[in-house]
């Protein structure tokens, strides 16, 4: 009998695979825009300097390495209810929230999906953006759900398909759950107009849909953290009971810390309870309790006013220098002599640009110019340096003209 289960080669992931080909690559102008992580304009990590203080604060703190309890360290958990429903939200006055600490934006995703296939009254199914995240359908579907989708991006104008996803979500069977990128979508960086967000919300609404938003990009798609909760803020202000995956990962650079919450809106306190109770439940076998480390430096930037109001600093500028990019790159391609209309590229937000390159010309930009991005043609604009942008407008020009 064999001892280890017959299994297949994985295929390596479509996102941090194109790391793992980046790093074999020898050419001193190869450009990795595949990841969605931050790099200063030297193309170097940012490690925020609140961040470090906040890592002096605790070294400095001489801390125990206790357990942390099941739903994790309560005063993180209470600053990202707070971070995400606003300091005055009569969600958290009226006790109908319950947060909890998850690993990482994917870790709050997961306890989401698990908690619904569990509990959900309704239709195990779960619908998604067409693209969304590629990650979401292994993790709804690990769950025990069963993932469909609804247009979201129109290729034509690289733009948000505004009637394709009123109309599929008008058809989707009541009771089902819809999941939401809050701001930033990944992959198209195309995000609705208010308007739409409120035309979304009545679709929602009618068909009884449970919308899941995920806020892994808040603060870091404006800079202004109350800006990027605007949409689900608003579904919570029309009377959605909602579920949310947040991520610290982008926003305060603690990618490799995994630090995030998942919070379920409930109709009322005791319901909030009762779901408190049943994810301590389903929490305790997955990994029984969160890590520490990332939570305290995450509560101590936002606990610490000082450390507070320098972080939103920090947003500014990520964000800045992200638009600052798209903005030049456009530029670039245009003394490239490319006349294509490219407006795209800065009418997205947020950390990616869907750039519509297609399969074939992607492969180029890779084996032609080292230029490493996914196959669906997105680029994690934060990759993008004022050193190396021309040299990806060329690229780019090259393989589209
Ligand atoms: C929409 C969305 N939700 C959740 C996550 C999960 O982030 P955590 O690191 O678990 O907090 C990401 C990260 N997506 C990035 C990062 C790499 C990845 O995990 O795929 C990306 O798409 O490049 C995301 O884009």
């Amino acid at each position: 009998n064999k001892l280890v289960v017959e299994c297949g080669d994985g295929t390596p992931d479509p996102i941090l695979g194109v790391t793992e080909a980046f790093k074999r690559d020898s050419n001193p102008n190869k450009m990795n825009l595949g990841v969605g992580a931050y790099r200063d304009d030297e193309g170097k990590p940012y490690v925020l300097p609140t961040v470090r203080k906040a890592e002096a604060m605790i070294a400095a703190g001489n801390m125990d390495h206790e357990y942390l309890g099941i739903t994790g360290l309560p005063d993180f958990t209470k600053a990202s209810a707070k971070l995400a429903f606003g300091d005055d939200s009569e969600v958290i006055s009226g006790g109908r929230n319950i947060t909890v600490q998850g690993i990482s934006g994917t870790g709050s995703l997961r306890i989401g999906g698990n908690f619904l296939a569990r509990f959900f009254p309704g239709s195990k199914s779960v619908y998604l953006p067409t693209p969304s995240w590629g990650n979401h359908t292994p993790i709804f579907r690990d769950s025990g759900l069963e993932v469909k989708g609804y247009r979201y991006y129109d290729k034509n104008t690289c733009g948000f398909d505004a009637a394709g996803a009123m109309e599929d979500i008008s058809k989707i069977p009541e009771k089902s759950i819809i999941i939401l990128h809050a701001c930033a979508h990944n992959p198209t960086g195309v995000d609705p107009k208010p308007e739409q967000w409120k035309e979304l919300g009545k679709i929602i609404k009618d068909r009884q849909l449970f919308p899941f938003f995920d806020m892994a990009y808040q603060g870091f798609a404006s800079g202004d953290p109350a800006k990027d909760a605007w949409a689900l803020r608003h579904f919570i202000s029309e009377g959605h009971t909602v579920a949310l995956a947040q991520s610290y990962a982008k926003n305060m650079g603690l990618y490799g810390q995994r630090v995030g919450a998942f919070s379920l809106v409930c109709s009322d306190a005791d319901e909030a309870k009762r779901c408190e109770s049943q994810l301590k439940i389903i929490i305790r076998p997955m990994y029984s309790n969160p890590p520490m480390n990332g939570a305290r430096i995450a509560n101590l930037i936002m606990n610490t006013p000082e450390l507070n109001a320098e972080w939103k600093k920090e947003l500014e500028l990520m964000s800045g220098r992200i638009i600052s990019m798209r903005t030049q790159l456009v530029d670039n391609l245009r003394k490239e002599g490319s006349n294509r209309d490219w407006s795209h590229i800065t009418d997205q937000i947020g950390m990616f640009c869907f750039t519509g390159l297609k399969p074939d010309q992607v492969e180029r930009m890779t084996k032609d110019f080292s230029v490493y991005l996914t196959k669906d043609g997105r680029i994690s604009v934060a990759g993008i340096s004022s050193k190396n942008n021309a040299y990806l407008a060329h690229a780019i020009h090259e393989v589209t003209k």
